[in-house]
């Protein structure tokens, strides 16, 4: 599949905002929607006096995503996209990358209030800190046991870093149990909210109970701020009342939702190298990729496990532009076509993850070993795949031992590697 690039020459990015990608057939079907979109962007650009060339291109429709403000030549690219109608619409991908520069913007205001403090100071009241001590040794017990490769990374991080990484991990494991653990079919979007409405609770300093105490003192010590943690409760409520993803468009809002906003989250904790050139948006939208990334990889995986539960989380269009349908995802057969389909999907979760690992090498020294291990480690799993031939419907790709041995070392080689002064992530 193509897309059309509309491209407006112009001597400044700062025009950006206006440029989108825009799907062929729609683009080229549909007349009316594309002398809207020119006539749009003329009104823009000339409110600011620049001079505007149309130019088209075409190229892999897999492209499209990762580029996105990512500071390559595509990331002057933002995603306005074409309803069937011919409505201009944001797209998740626009909406999510707003969120992505109001925390880099947080974030930066909440380090320039208090400068010189990267960690905030210990406020001890009396009979609290072996309380507090034991809440995160808790984390670290539920870390250690159900995330084994993310418990060993975080063992190379500071000790204040670690703790706050396994508070932030048990809170997304409990939340994601919500709706996928053993009491997954009693939970109604009222659970949900009575979830945030503690979520709100431990953020304002009031902990229900020992885990969430680990997390409140996470957020005072860190500048973690609470939007990403209410979107994972959206993505779980998207997840109770939606069980098919029309095109990759949802796919890509419902994978921010769970994962990309775990990466948004650890960030402010992992910290940035201060010897870094990159902008803190870049390496928070690294960090969303990976979230992406690691979410995509989940999915391509688990696709009999979920097809057996009448969920199937794959893109219903491009399904269909493959020439197949649920019907055939039910019946569990690896066809060439179900080959070429799994291609093109593992194609475009590798570009996320190049894409995050171009945002590793920001992080400060001792956060970058961790993700990287946990980026090549699950990466694998999608070679995996490849070595079961597409077949995710009744074999469970699984990345051995040894494997998982040799990605160590290689990571570690990997992340001694200081954030270089002409990066791939540059400051905008
Ligand atoms: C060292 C490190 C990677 C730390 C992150 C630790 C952390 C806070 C993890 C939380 C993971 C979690 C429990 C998320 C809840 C939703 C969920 C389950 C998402 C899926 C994870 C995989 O889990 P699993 O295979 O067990 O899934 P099942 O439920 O069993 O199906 C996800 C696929 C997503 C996890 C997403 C991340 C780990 C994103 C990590 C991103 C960063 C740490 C940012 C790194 C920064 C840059 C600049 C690249
Ligand atoms: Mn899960």
């Amino acid at each position: 599949m193509t897309v059309t690039l509309l491209w407006v020459a112009t001597p400044s990015a700062e025009v950006s905002n206006y440029f989108g990608f825009l799907d062929s057939f729609r683009v080229l079907d549909s007349p009316k929607f594309a002398s809207r979109y020119r006539n749009l962007l003329s009104k823009n650009s000339s409110k600011k006096g620049r001079s505007q060339k149309w130019k088209s291109f075409s190229f892999d429709a897999d492209l499209r995503y990762p580029c996105v403000g990512s500071g390559s030549k595509l990331s002057a690219v933002s995603s306005m996209i074409a309803t069937p109608a011919g409505e201009m619409a944001i797209s998740s991908e626009e909406m999510v990358y707003n969120v992505v520069l109001k925390q880099a913007a947080l974030v930066n205001k909440q380090l320039r209030d208090r400068r010189d403090l990267e960690v905030k100071p210990e406020i001890v009241l009396p009979g609290s800190l072996g309380l507090l001590s034991e809440a995160y040794e808790r984390c670290r017990e539920v870390c250690a046991e159900y995330a084994k490769t993310f418990y060993l990374g975080t063992m190379l991080m500071t000790p204040e870093r670690r703790r706050a990484i396994w508070a932030i991990y048990v809170w997304c494991r409990r939340t994601d149990e919500l709706v996928d653990g053993p009491n997954a079919s009693h939970i109604t979007p009222t659970a949900l909210d009575r979830w945030e409405a503690r979520l709100e609770d431990l953020f304002q300093g009031r902990p229900f109970d020992m885990l969430d105490a680990a997390l409140a003192d996470t957020v005072v010590r860190f500048p973690v701020d609470i939007q990403p943690f209410k979107d994972m409760i959206e993505g779980m409520r998207m997840d109770l009342r939606k069980s098919r993803y029309q095109n990759f468009d949802e796919l890509y809002l419902y994978c921010y939702y769970v994962a990309g906003t775990v990466g948004l989250m650890s960030v402010p904790v992992m910290g940035i190298a201060p010897e870094s050139q990159a902008s803190t948006e870049s390496v928070y939208n690294a960090a969303l990729a990976l979230g992406i990334a690691n979410q995509l990889t989940n999915i391509l995986r688990d696709v009999g496990e979920d097809a057996r539960r009448g969920r199937v989380y794959l893109p219903q269009d491009e399904l269909a532009q493959a020439g197949l349908s649920d019907d055939d995802i039910f019946a569990g057969k690896v066809t060439d076509k179900w080959r070429n389909f799994m291609k093109s999907q593992i194609k475009r979760a590798r570009m996320f993850f190049d894409e995050a690992e171009k945002g590793v090498r920001e992080l400060s020294s001792a956060s970058r070993w961790p993700v990287l291990a946990s980026l090549l480690l699950y990466r694998q799993i999608l070679d995996e795949i490849e070595a079961n031939d597409y077949n995710n419907f009744t074999k469970r790709a699984y990345v051995g031992k040894a494997k998982k041995i040799a990605a160590l070392p290689m990571a570690y080689a990997k992340s001694i590697i200081s954030p270089s002064r002409t990066p791939a992530l540059t400051k905008a």
